[in-house]
């Protein structure tokens, strides 16, 4: 047997009125979305009707008046359209939403239930018969009765009367204000008349955008002036934005401080009426420094207005917003690299972690944005001319330590120290295929250093010797080279193995027997990874310390060169690099002041030779 969904008319009322929408406020729309709907109706069934006009009136007694002019309803229509939920005269024979009306639910008059307990509204048709007076309660009651006096000219008044407790919602100033949030494009006449003060019309002639400067400079300034209004803040730029099979037009502001990756915030007008002032994902999500100012007409709302519908249309606006933006930046590379410069000195970060996902944003920092590197400052696409590998380090004290010597060893090096650095390093061959790119490794950055000149070895075995014992205990090797910058007497240098090495041994320390037992299966004990301390044959401190190498002083030189090594590179320093670094300083320090101890403080300490 066949049956019927029973509906709990309370409960759906309930539900569309207050749950639906995210303020009661959005009655105020809605109000507004029929009135105009209804003279739209009425142009198209009369071409010779004059202007449509809505006027919004508070009453002294706290109730709420809206009156248009529109096509008004016949009392069948009421009962139709007003008494059943869902139901809506703004489709077509086939059910679709019709292009002209912006209402397309047969539910936004239940929004005035949020305020009101009861809505009345009285009416004449166009098409003739007597005025009608519905009135609806909260609870799913109606009645309807024709009463031809209620009202003589064509058109709808519909009338809230306020709860104890929305009152507040329904007072002039409030009235006004919602108006003209919602409203204030509309080019329909929209006029406030509040008890004991002048009317006050609240739709502008028209969108900032349509409004006719003088010259291109003023239309600018005028529109920049207007996004200071709306962001609290002087924008940094405004792009026009037009997508003609979305019937969108309106304007782009850059965001002259650096925001948070996100999608919303943009003011979407929908056939003019005030959609949402945080709507999302109108624009591509790379396109984060743009907050947009837009009315269409073709895009579909959700059910409660609040946000666009994400369907096919909203994802190709979103392209072509995005080949505008897209335009906007490509322009400013071309024609004005400064203020680019100054857009990405704001922007990098995000511009930065898009580029991590976004091929398109890749392409812009590759091109522009500037890097630290050991050629100076600038961006990658430069910096990789005539090179076929790009060499990176993971840390700025590592590129602080490194950076001169690799450069001097013809091995340019890029800091990608920064946030999302070495993400985007590792992307670049999606921008260029023929590129090779590696983190550089300290340990093969030393292979590359030029061996000391023929003959000079032998000189320095001696030296060489007297390090390798001292460097012993501090679990590092040395090495002798010459390299630039001549004024670095020792680098500190920790290769790939040495720190995988130093990691699985720490592990191994900390760990419980059974796990240092499995751990220590991996260590490699046979090759000798271990930290090398490079000395520079180039620095002349250097080679004279080299030249007595069985001097009591090289000891201590060699333990200094150390510590002073691995301060210079950032490296961090272990309790027995700090007794080393502490013990050379003041051997040294007793070297250099050899005179008799001071006569007032009796012998002082004494000096140790060794
Ligand atoms: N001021 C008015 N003048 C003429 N008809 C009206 C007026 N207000 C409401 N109506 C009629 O009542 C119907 C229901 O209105 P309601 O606001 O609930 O839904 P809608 O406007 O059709 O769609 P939506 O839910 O998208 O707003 C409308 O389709 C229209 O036929």
């Amino acid at each position: 047997m066949e049956h019927r969904f029973q509906v709990d008319l309370r409960g759906i009322v309930d539900l569309l009125s207050h749950h639906l929408y995210a303020s009661p406020r959005v009655y105020a729309r809605e109000l507004l979305q029929n009135a105009t709907d209804a003279i739209t109706a009425r142009r198209e069934f009369d071409a010779a009707a004059g202007p449509g006009r809505i006027v919004v009136e508070p009453l002294p007694d706290g109730a709420l008046r809206v009156h248009d002019n529109g096509i008004g309803l016949t009392e069948p229509e009421v009962h139709l359209f007003l008494a059943s939920v869902g139901r809506t005269s703004k489709r077509d024979d086939l059910g679709f939403a019709r292009q002209d009306f912006l209402g397309q639910f047969g539910i936004g008059l239940l929004s005035c239930f949020m305020v009101a307990d009861a809505v009345e509204v009285v009416s004449r048709s166009a098409k003739g018969g007597p005025a009608v007076r519905w009135t609806g309660h909260a609870d799913g009651r109606y009645t309807t009765e024709t009463d031809d006096t209620a009202r003589a000219e064509v058109g709808t008044t519909v009338t809230l009367r306020p709860r104890t407790d929305t009152r507040h919602w329904l007072v002039p100033d409030r009235v006004g204000e919602l108006v003209r949030f919602y409203a204030h494009l509309l080019d329909v006449d929209v006029e406030l008349v509040a008890p004991d003060a002048a009317p006050v019309r609240l739709t502008d002639e028209r969108a900032p955008w349509e409004i006719d400067h003088p010259s291109p400079e003023e239309r600018h300034a005028a529109l920049i002036d207007y996004g200071r209004q709306l962001l609290g803040t002087r924008p940094m730029d405004v792009i026009d934005l037009r997508v003609p099979e979305a019937g969108l037009v309106g304007v782009g502001f850059v965001l002259p401080s650096a925001s948070a990756v996100g999608q919303g915030g943009h003011r979407v007008y929908l056939k003019r009426m005030l959609l949402s002032e945080d709507a999302s994902k109108v624009v591509p999500e790379w396109a984060f420094f743009i907050r947009c100012v837009v009315d269409t007409a073709v895009l579909r709302p959700t059910a409660s207005r609040e946000a666009l519908y994400e369907d096919d249309l909203l994802s190709s606006v979103r392209q072509s917003l995005g080949e505008q933006i897209r335009g906007w930046l490509l322009d400013l590379s071309v024609n004005h690299p400064d203020r680019l410069s100054a857009f990405l000195r704001v922007h990098h970060l995000g511009v930065k972690a898009l580029a991590v996902r976004d091929d398109e944003m890749l392409r812009l920092v590759d091109a522009w944005l500037p890097f630290e590197t050991s050629r100076g400052a600038m961006p990658l696409r430069v910096f990789r001319r005539g090179l076929s590998m790009v060499r990176y380090v993971e840390t700025v004290d590592e590129f602080r330590s490194l950076a001169a010597i690799a450069s001097a060893a013809g091995t340019p090096l890029v800091n990608a120290g920064y946030a999302y650095d070495s993400e985007i390093l590792q992307r670049l061959r999606r921008v260029d295929p023929t590129i090779q790119v590696r983190r550089l490794d300290p340990g093969e950055l030393a292979a590359r250093l030029d061996p000391l000149p023929p003959g000079q070895e032998a000189a320095a075995a001696g030296f060489l010797e007297t390090a390798r014992t001292v460097l012993a205990d501090l679990g590092c090797k040395p090495l002798l080279r010459q390299f630039d910058p001549v004024t670095v007497p020792a680098l500190y240098i920790v290769g790939q193995q040495a720190a995988n090495q130093d990691s699985l041994r720490r592990s191994i320390e900390a760990s419980d027997e059974l796990w240092s037992d499995v751990l220590s299966a991996f260590d490699d004990v046979e090759v000798d990874h271990r930290p090398e301390l490079v000395f520079n044959w180039r620095h002349p401190l250097v080679r004279r310390i080299a030249a007595d190498p069985s001097g009591p002083a090289v000891r201590h030189a060699v333990e200094a060169l150390y510590g002073q090594a691995l301060l210079a590179g950032h490296h961090p320093l272990r309790a027995v690099d700090t007794a080393a670094l502490n013990r050379s300083f003041l051997a040294l320090l007793d070297r250099a002041f050899t005179g008799p101890p001071n006569r007032w403080t009796g012998d002082g300490p004494t000096e140790e030779k060794s």
